[in-house]
């Protein structure tokens, strides 16, 4: 008998998503069907899998997981997806929603000029979040890969960032160096690595490698990680425009334990079904 759901294909600055309403489906997905459903030859494609979810706490409940099914605490490109995603589903009234995520509540907000703008909660440099930091209390580390020492800045977005300070993202090793970095010892759990090129003080090239996915046209917590890792060590100044490959996002920040603010886009790409027992 065929397992058939409904999704929806999205993308926010060219980082693409499938986007599956658990509220009104059931839905159980192991990791292998979600790298299955993952693949852009023998299934969907995408680089994350977004499940809405009912809240006891929040509108919604928002689940995570890359393309190689491991289930992940944040997600800012896939925020703005998801306000998009439950206002043209009709599963709220509300162009504001709450969102119980892994690593807190954020709360995206459809604009009326079609960009959506979210709440992502404070950065946090301390230990707790990035287990890497706990042998300094800098900002900045020096870490080594392949015999050679690398300048990073390491922050928590909800989930972990290595960024890098590159003279150019184009001829930047994003490759080898972001997936020798993902997989560093020193990153217990595995680390989004970005290298970001910075134009002036207010606008950044950027470019990252994401854990569990590979390098992504756009990264929103990358994004919202370089932006404030620049901002901390004087920079950059909010707000800080940041070009990535598929599109444009905008991060403001006011420094210390104020939110940190990202907008951008979110767009439908089309809907479908597919049968579960058949990939
Ligand atoms: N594309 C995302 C981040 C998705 C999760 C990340 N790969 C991780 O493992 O933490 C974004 O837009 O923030």
């Amino acid at each position: 008998m065929a397992n058939m759901i409904k999704f929806t294909k999205m993308q926010g600055a060219g980082n693409d998503f499938m986007v599956i309403d658990g509220v009104t489906q059931s839905i159980s997905l192991s990791a292998d069907t979600i790298k299955k459903l993952a693949n852009r030859q023998f299934g969907i494609g995408f680089d994350q899998l977004l499940l809405v979810e009912s809240s006891a706490v929040a509108d919604f409940k928002y689940r995570i997981f890359n393309a190689d099914g491991s289930e992940v605490s944040q997600c800012g490109n896939g925020a703005r997806c998801f306000v998009r995603f439950v206002v043209d589903q009709g599963l709220t009234q509300q162009r504001e929603i709450s969102v119980e995520t892994a690593s807190g509540i954020i709360t995206p907000k459809l604009e009326d000029h079609g960009l959506v703008t979210v709440n992502m909660g404070a950065p946090r440099f301390k230990p707790d979040a990035i287990p890497f930091v706990a042998a300094s209390a800098a900002t900045h580390y020096a870490l080594e890969v392949n015999d050679q020492a690398f300048n990073i800045a390491a922050v928590s977005m909800g989930n972990p960032h290595a960024v890098l300070t590159v003279d150019d993202v184009e001829t930047a090793p994003v490759l080898p160096l972001g997936s020798a970095i993902e997989h560093h010892p020193r990153f217990p759990e595995r680390v989004n690595v970005g290298f970001m090129q910075v134009m002036d003080e207010h606008h950044i090239k950027l470019r990252v490698f994401e854990r569990g996915s590979g390098e992504t046209l756009a990264c929103g917590t990358g994004a919202c990680a370089a932006a404030v890792t620049g901002i901390q060590s004087g920079r950059l100044s909010s707000p800080v425009k940041v070009s990535a490959r598929g599109g444009e996002l905008s991060i403001a920040w006011q420094g210390a334990d104020t939110p940190v603010m990202m907008t951008g886009p979110a767009v439908t790409v089309f809907t479908g079904e597919i049968d579960l027992d058949a990939i």
